[in-house]
C-alpha cells in the first residue's frame, strides 16, 4: 500500500500534522499510524493542557479534529480508574501511552444466545511511548489503571471519529448504547451541561 514517507515527529503538533497528511488519502494504512504514533517521544509539556482530570472517572480530552477524517483525544486516568467493557463502533481505535501504564484485557463479543460470563481473550500491560490498536473485528476491550499511586495518560486516535459506542456487561454480556463526551476541548472545559451525559457512560 502506498505511504506517505515517515519523518520522526520531535513533537505533538508535528505529529498532528503527519497523521494530517496521512489521513487524507482514502485507505488508512493501520502500520503507519501505529508506527509513527510510536516514533514521537512523550513530551509532557506539549501535552500537558489537555490532560485534565476528573476526580472519579477517567476523562476525554479533545486535542484534533483531523479534518474530518479522524479524532485525537488525550485520556486522562487516576488511580484505579477504567472503562467498562466496549465497542470501537466500526472505526479504527489507535491508543498511545504518554505516560504511566494501562492494562488492556480483550474480550469476544458475546453471541446472541450467550448468557453467561464474557469470555476474555487476552490482557496486556502497555508501557509508555506504546500504541495498541483495536477495531471492533479484533474483539472488545476494558481499558484500566490498576496503580493505586500513579495516574497515566493516553492518545488515543479514531477513524472515522464517533460519539456513542456500546458497552457490555461482564457477567451477562447485555450491552448499552453510551454517548461519549468530552471533558476539555482545545485545552477549555467543556461548560458543564454538555457534559452531563457522560455520567452514564
Ligand atoms: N475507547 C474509550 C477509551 S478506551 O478504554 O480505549 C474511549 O474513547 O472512551
Ligand atoms: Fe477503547
Amino acid at each position: 500500500m502506498e505511504r506517505t514517507e515517515l519523518v520522526k515527529p520531535e513533537t505533538l503538533d508535528e505529529l498532528i500534522k503527519t497523521l494530517h497528511n496521512i489521513f487524507e488519502s482514502d485507505r488508512v494504512n493501520v502500520e503507519e499510524v501505529q508506527d509513527i504514533m510510536e516514533s514521537y517521544e512523550s513530551k509532557p509539556h506539549e501535552w500537558m493542557k489537555y490532560a485534565q482530570f476528573d476526580q472519579y472517572r477517567y476523562t476525554r480530552n479533545l486535542v484534533d479534529e483531523g479534518n474530518g477524517k479522524f479524532n485525537l483525544m488525550i485520556l486522562c486516568w487516576g488511580e484505579g480508574h477504567g472503562s467498562s467493557i466496549h465497542d470501537h463502533t466500526n472505526s479504527h481505535c489507535f491508543m498511545k501511552l504518554l505516560q504511566g501504564q494501562l492494562k488492556e484485557t480483550l474480550f469476544k463479543w458475546p453471541d446472541s444466545k450467550s448468557h453467561g460470563n464474557m469470555v476474555q481473550k487476552s490482557q496486556r500491560v502497555l508501557q509508555e511511548n506504546k500504541v495498541a490498536y483495536i477495531n471492533d473485528s479484533l474483539g472488545l476491550h476494558r481499558v484500566e489503571n490498576v496503580s493505586h499511586t500513579e495516574c497515566a495518560v493516553s492518545l488515543h486516535l479514531y477513524s472515522p471519529p464517533f460519539q456513542a459506542c456500546q458497552t457490555f456487561d461482564q457477567r451477562t454480556g447485555h450491552r448499552n448504547t453510551v454517548k461519549m463526551t468530552f471533558w476539555s476541548k482545545h485545552g477549555e472545559r467543556t461548560p458543564f451541561e454538555a457534559t452531563l451525559s457522560q455520567e452514564n457512560n
